[in-house]
């Protein structure tokens, strides 16, 4: 999309009745305050099966009063003060994240010592996203492999949106095929349940269990958005039933988990690959959080502290401007009588969509370096034009869809980079001349991003800790 707009101009037109905007005016236009505009059809496509039955998330549904309501029900489990009430989940994730990479890799030589960094990142964000929906990780770092084939599904779950999307009518040929749907029904055909399902059935039962054998005044309640959910379903029953808890904790999993693990990868790829930004990030995280020893490591630190560090900041931003996680455009429909967007009038039922890399590559905006990682344009820029970097940034949507977990991926990514960085002392990467290879399914993916770690006490001392 990026090389369509540089070639053709602003306004790209994708497909028969599609148009892609370049300019940051539109994502004011599109999605700005009162814009309640229908998602195209690429969103339903990416509906869920569970045992035959579509189950729909607030990312894939096309029915926009149950989106609203869905959305109001559970959003105050999201805000920032309630995510920071889900820190230490994340804390016993980062700990034994941390340990397995110290015990399988650190200091190695050769293979044993190879890390491929994002296949780890992506265990990591799984299981944070487990941790934080069941209060229960899966288990795929421990494990180092990917349990029921959860990731490769979310993986193969989104190239096959991004591609059946582009036409959704061939949809109810393949994936939501009522035939296929109906045989699953049956107990015939097994295909296209997300294996995330059976997790997802054994917690809530087992939730609703606790609470159902309990009496009321002896439950404590649990911190996970489980028992979140469940509360919505107890307070709007008309709204939350069992169909929604469940579309709600899979979609923790499809939309928040890869996403996380993208980010956190190219954040370490830029930081390795321009080493005077990786130095100067360690010396703001010394000189803030003095190294302490691996076991309290984690604790230290705290995400109301490093939020407040600049550096880290402008280092998060600029890959978040670099490198947003989804690579497609976030379409709507515009409504019935036509709408204007850039200056441009464009008639009802006309597919509109900005793309982040796009609009994150404006070099009215962001400067003539744009395809540089340069943390220090969040830092040197005038307050003016601060403003106008950050009203430009949409790594996150914005309006009616915006992201519903950005506070959650937040805090995964303000917390682990600094943890990883004060745990051992070096990262590097293998080859410092291989570039990686990227490719867009959906979320743009990587591989080639292979490190090593070095500990920070080189003889026993590490080991005592562990
Ligand atoms: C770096 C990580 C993440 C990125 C870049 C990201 C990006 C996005 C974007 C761009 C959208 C809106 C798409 C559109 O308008 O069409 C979205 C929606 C959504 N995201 Fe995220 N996301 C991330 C992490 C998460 C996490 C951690 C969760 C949950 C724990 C999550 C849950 C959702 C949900 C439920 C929606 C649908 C919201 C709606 O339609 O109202 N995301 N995300």
């Amino acid at each position: 999309m990026v090389h369509l707009h540089e070639r053709y101009g602003d306004v790209v037109r994708v497909g028969p009745n599609v148009l892609s905007f370049a300019q940051p005016q539109a994502i004011k236009d599109i999605y700005g305050p009162g814009k309640v505009w229908e998602k195209s059809g690429y969103y339903p496509v990416q509906a869920a099966v569970a045992k035959g039955e579509m189950a729909h998330t607030l990312f894939s549904s096309p029915d926009l009063t149950w989106h609203n309501n869905l959305k109001k029900s559970v959003s105050s489990s999201f805000t920032m003060s309630a995510v920071m009430g889900y820190e230490h989940l994340v804390n016993t994730t980062i700990e034994v994240f941390l340990k397995e990479l110290n015990h399988r890799f650190a200091g190695k030589p050769g293979e044993q010592g190879l890390i491929d960094l994002h296949t780890w990142l992506l265990y990591f964000s799984f299981d944070v996203i487990g941790k934080l929906t069941y209060g229960a990780r899966h288990g795929f770092i421990e494990s180092s492999s990917d349990i029921a084939g959860i990731i490769c599904y979310v993986k193969s779950f989104l190239n096959y949106g991004f591609i059946a999307g582009q036409m959704p009518i061939v949809d109810k040929f393949l994936r939501h095929n009522p035939v296929l749907l109906w045989l699953e029904q049956q107990g015939v055909f097994r295909g296209s349940t997300f294996p995330g399902v059976p997790f997802a059935l054994r917690h809530m039962r087992e939730r609703i269990n606790y609470y159902a054998n309990r009496d009321p005044s002896e439950t404590k309640d649990r911190d996970d958005l489980l028992d979140k959910f469940l509360k919505a379903k107890a307070k709007h029953p008309d709204i939350v039933t069992d169909k929604e808890v469940l579309g709600l904790s899979l979609s923790m999993m499809i939309a928040g988990a890869e996403t996380t693990g993208i980010t956190l990868t190219a954040l370490f790829y830029y930081l390795l690959k321009t080493p005077g930004c990786y130095s100067k990030l360690q010396e703001e995280l010394d000189a803030n959080l003095p190294p302490k020893d691996f076991e309290t490591i984690k604790s230290d630190t705290n995400f109301s502290e490093v939020r407040q560090l600049p550096y880290l900041h402008a280092c998060i931003q600029e890959n978040f401007r670099l490198h947003p996680a989804f690579g497609f455009n976030f379409e709507r429909v515009v409504p019935p009588g036509g709408e204007t967007i850039c200056s441009h009038f464009v008639q009802g039922g006309v597919v509109v969509g900005v793309n982040a890399w796009v609009v994150h590559r404006d070099r009215s905006i962001f400067g003539e370096d744009v395809e540089q990682y340069r943390p220090e344009r969040w830092l040197d820029a005038s307050e003016e034009k601060l403003n106008q970097m950050n009203r430009t940034m949409f790594q996150f949507g914005t309006g009616n869809h915006v992201c519903l977990g950005r506070n959650i991926s937040l805090l995964e990514v303000y917390k682990l980079v600094p943890s990883l960085i004060r745990t051992f002392r070096q990262v590097s990467l293998d080859d410092d001349a291989k570039e990686w290879m990227l490719w867009n399914g959906a979320t743009v993916r990587m591989s080639g991003v292979n490190v090593r770690l070095a500990p920070r006490h080189e003889s026993g001392d590490n080991k005592t800790h562990m």
